[in-house]
């Protein structure tokens, strides 16, 4: 299980975001799900030159379903699609699969870095969205703008890509 921090902006607010990356084995399943406990928004990713990480989807999606809480937000990833060459899944059938579940769709690349603040961005307004009366509650009066906490001064990018 990774664990990593990020600060991003959205909407005016620096949002502190902690991004597990849990395991796709299906040893660590139970661990897994103990961490869709807490989540307010859940990536599934599948690699796009992989048809079988695709097809998992199903059963990363109904394992949320059971764990995670009602108002927790979904997004649908297909990465590695610096890797077109390969390509096994189209992007049609992602976009697809994504609308069938009500979530929204991005293609991705961690080894070009493409699609992927937008996503993180997306996934995090949709988080801020959806807890939007328990964000106000804690919001000081006058305020339009809250800044959850502070950005660290120096955070990890996301991972490394050794493709
Ligand atoms: N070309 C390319 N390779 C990638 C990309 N993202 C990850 N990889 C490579 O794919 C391999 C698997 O990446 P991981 O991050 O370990 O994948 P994972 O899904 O977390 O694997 P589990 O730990 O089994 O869940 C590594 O060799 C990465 O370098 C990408 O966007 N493009």
């Amino acid at each position: 299980m990774d664990f990593k921090m990020k600060t991003l902006k959205v909407d005016g607010i620096h949002v502190r975001i902690q991004i597990w990356d849990t395991a796709g084995q299906e040893r660590y399943q139970t661990i897994t799900k103990q961490y869709y406990r807490r989540a307010q928004g859940i990536f599934f990713v599948y690699d796009i030159t992989n048809a079988l990480s695709f097809q998992n989807i199903v059963k990363w999606v109904s394992d949320a379903d059971e764990c995670a809480p009602h108002a927790v937000q979904r997004i649908l990833v297909g990465n590695k699609r610096d890797e077109e060459h390969g390509r096994r899944v189209a992007t049609e059938q992602g976009s697809k699969l994504a609308k069938s579940y009500g979530m929204e769709f991005f293609e991705t690349s961690a080894c070009t870095n493409y699609n992927i603040t937008e996503a993180f961005t997306r996934l995090t307004e949709m988080v801020l969205q959806a807890y939007r009366t328990e964000l106000k509650s804690i919001l000081p009066p006058n305020r339009d703008e809250f800044t959850l906490t502070e950005p660290a001064e120096e955070e990890d990018e996301y991972d490394t890509c050794l493709c």
